[in-house]
C-alpha cells in the first residue's frame, strides 16, 4: 500500500463544496491533487484552487481543477501539502521540490494547513534532511558564507549541470545542520541574512498533520 497516497486520500476528506483549495508540491501531494480531481468528479463538488508551483498548477490543469489567479482570492479554506520531515511539536523541513518560498506564502494565508506525509518522515529532532534555503543569485557566495556562520555546510542545489532555478528565479542552498534543536530560533536568525528570501522551517504553522503508515492506515493529529 502507498502511504503517502493513504495520507493524501484521508486529508482530502477534509476538503467541502465551495472551498478554496491551497495546492501542495511533491510526490505525496501529488496524490491529493489527484483525490480532490476525483471528488470533483464523483461527488461534483464545485472548487477552485491556488498552486504553490508550476508543476503542481500544470497537474491541477490537467486533472479539470479551476486554478484562480490570487487577486481573486478571498480566503484560502484549507491548503493540503507534504513535508521532508516532521517533529514532536508539528514543526517542519519543507522545500525538498525547492517550492518552499511559494508553499509558505499559500500556508500562511490558509485557514488551514494540513501537512500529509509518509512516517518516514517522522523524527524526534528536525534537521537530519538539510534545511532549504532560498536565496537570490546577487552575490550568493556573500549569502552562502553569512549561512556556514550558522553552523550548517551549505550546498548549492544543482539540476544536472546547472545550478536549479526556483519558480521565483531565485537559487536553493541545503544546509546541512544534522540537528536543529530549536527551528524557531533558527528560523528568525536566517531571516535577518539579506539575500535570504525564505527558509524551509515551517514552525507552528501546521494545524493538522496525517500520517500515512505502510498498511494503508492513517493517524492525524
Ligand atoms: O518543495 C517541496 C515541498 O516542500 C514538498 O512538499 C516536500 O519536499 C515533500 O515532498 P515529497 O512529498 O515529494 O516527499
Amino acid at each position: 500500500m502507498n502511504a503517502k497516497k493513504a495520507a493524501a486520500d484521508k486529508a482530502v476528506e477534509l476538503i467541502q463544496d465551495g472551498m478554496t483549495v491551497g495546492l501542495g508540491t511533491g510526490s505525496t501531494a501529488y496524490w491529493a491533487i489527484h483525490r480532490i480531481a476525483e471528488r470533483m468528479k464523483e461527488e461534483g463538488l464545485q472548487l477552485q484552487a491556488v498552486s504553490s508551483s508550476k508543476n503542481s498548477e500544470q497537474l491541477a490543469n490537467q486533472l479539470g481543477i479551476p486554478i484562480i489567479p490570487f487577486s481573486a482570492v478571498e480566503t484560502i479554506d484549507i491548503t493540503i501539502d507534504g513535508a521532508d520531515e516532521v517533529d514532536g511539536e508539528s514543526s517542519l523541513i519543507k522545500g525538498g521540490g525547492g517550492a518552499l518560498l511559494r508553499e509558505k506564502i499559500i500556508a500562511s494565508n490558509s485557514k488551514e494547513f494540513v501537512v500529509i506525509v509518509d512516517e518516514s518522515k517522522l523524527v524526534e529532532t528536525l534537521g537530519k534532511f538539510p534545511l532549504p534555503i532560498e536565496i537570490v543569485p546577487f552575490a550568493a557566495e556573500l549569502t552562502i558564507r553569512r549561512l556556514e556562520q550558522l553552523g550548517c555546510r551549505p550546498v548549492v542545489r544543482m539540476a544536472d549541470e546547472s545550478t536549479f532555478i526556483t519558480d521565483n528565479g531565485n537559487w536553493i542552498v541545503d544546509c546541512h545542520f544534522d540537528e536543529i534543536k530549536r527551528p524557531g530560533e533558527l528560523g528568525e536568525r536566517i531571516k535577518t541574512i539579506p539575500g535570504v528570501v525564505e527558509h524551509g522551517l515551517f514552525v507552528q504553522m501546521a494545524s493538522t498533520i496525517v500520517v500515512g503508515h505502510l498498511d494503508g492506515t492513517t493517524t492525524v493529529r
